[in-house]
């Protein structure tokens, strides 16, 4: 591979904004891929896949390089040359790149890789948190966390199915394979930008993981309800629920953050989705006045993120554990306040895209024995990990009110 100087240093830009400023690895990426509207779909392609590689591999690559953070511009180029070496890349003959032995970086990293926090590249707390709670799992789970997640899409059923979709994509020259139990997904066989083609402007699809769209689902749906979705955020559920409900009923999509309600309403215009009705939760009025109202609620609660590590890799180095606590806290919360608004005899799911327990089953567990969860009644609940499934981590359980 040959190594264009001016994608590698806007690369290095976007590692010096993610590291020592703390932004976004997705804003950063977005801001590096408008530096020139001259690069193709191959440039932009190294440009997010070197810097998403680095920032998932920062820990290990840092231990390799010998070196510490903040990270001066000469330690980022040393955290990427380490990255060529170890993809059998010749460093280029640079300035900027210090030359360095190859077999001493190859030999480092047999030697750090023996410890698994370091050859996962994760800090310490979440190797022993990840441990402690999922056991010999763990090792599994987080070396497949640290896989490039595929790209999956929904292929929405208003409009269009999976097998239409896949030859309309073809014209746009984009291969999908279907997916194996995953009714509406389309994975598609080499990774390409999706949201350029017709296919998306016209709605035929969105992007979502692919156990992400079991969820929707598992909320036993039917035309005609009302069904609210209490941590809508961008819509991602609340577009797959109007489709499964055939746009008949209503769907009432809540959250914190009116800037995500506005992208949902965005998003449901290009879907056709017309039974959706944003409201921002600005006071626990807006939530009182839903109190046992909803045949069907969905709460796609915050959380630790863990299980879609494979997509965000920065929240590696954003999660606290400080954090954690207080996320497990508002779970609570929420589970109590939001499950008033269930009607009798109708149901709810509580989901997250984590792999913890303490986030998930014990979080149900605990609600149940609460005040606020005695009238609910657990029907069934699913974990799914990235290291079985081969998609993002998630969590879902059915509860049903009684009637
Ligand atoms: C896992 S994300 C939701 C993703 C979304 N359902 C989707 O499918 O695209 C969790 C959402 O909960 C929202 N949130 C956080 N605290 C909340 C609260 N107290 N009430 C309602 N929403 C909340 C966040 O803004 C975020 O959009």
């Amino acid at each position: 591979m040959r190594l264009h100087r001016n994608l590698v240093f806007a690369t290095i830009d976007a590692l010096r904004d993610i590291f020592n400023e703390g932004k976004y690895a997705d804003k950063e990426i977005g801001k590096a891929l408008k530096r020139d509207k001259r690069w193709g779909a191959r440039d932009r392609a190294f440009i997010a896949e070197t810097t998403y590689d680095i920032v998932r591999w920062k820990r290990l690559y840092a231990e390799i390089a010998e070196v510490k953070e903040p990270f001066s511009r000469e330690n980022l180029f040393r955290l990427f040359a380490v990255w060529c070496v170890l993809r059998g890349i010749n460093l280029p003959d640079w300035p900027q790149i210090e030359p360095t032995p190859t077999r001493r970086i190859k030999g480092r990293f047999d030697e750090l890789s023996k410890i698994r926090k370091i050859r996962e590249s994760i800090p310490d707390w979440m190797d022993e948190l990840g441990e402690k709670e999922l056991g010999k799992v763990w090792d599994k789970e987080i070396a497949a966390l640290n896989e490039q997640a595929p790209v999956i899409l929904r292929a929405n059923s208003f409009k269009t199915d999976t097998r239409k979709l896949k030859s309309l994509l073809l014209d746009e020259n984009i291969v999908v394979q279907p997916v194996k139990g995953y009714d509406d997904a389309l994975q598609l066989v080499e990774r390409q930008n999706v949201f350029t083609t017709k296919a998306f402007k016209d709605g035929l699809f969105e992007v979502q993981d692919a156990n992400s769209q079991l969820v929707a689902s598992f909320l036993d749906v039917e035309n005609g309800m009302r069904v609210i979705d209490t941590c809508a955020g961008a819509g991602g559920k609340s577009l797959h629920l109007a489709a499964l409900m055939e746009n008949k009923g209503q769907i009432i999509a809540l959250d914190i953050y009116a800037n995500k309600l506005k992208e949902l309403k965005r998003r449901a215009r290009r879907a056709g989705a017309h039974n959706i009705e944003a409201r921002h939760i600005d006071s626990t009025k807006v939530v009182k006045k839903l109190y046992n109202s909803a045949d069907r609620v969905l709460i796609d609660a915050p959380c630790s993120g863990l299980g879609v590590l494979s997509r965000n890799p920065d929240a590696k180095w954003k999660l606290e554990p400080e954090f954690l606590d207080k996320l497990r806290n508002t779970q609570a919360e929420i589970l109590n306040s939001y499950s008033k608004m269930v009607k009798s005899g109708g149901k709810m799911v509580y989901a997250t895209c984590s792999i913890l327990p303490s986030e998930n089953n014990e979080q149900v567990k605990a609600f149940l024995k609460r005040d606020e969860g005695k009238e609910f009644k657990l029907i069934k609940d699913k974990s799914m990990l990235s290291s079985t499934s081969g998609y993002d981590g998630f969590y879902m359980a059915l509860l049903e009110k009684n009637s």
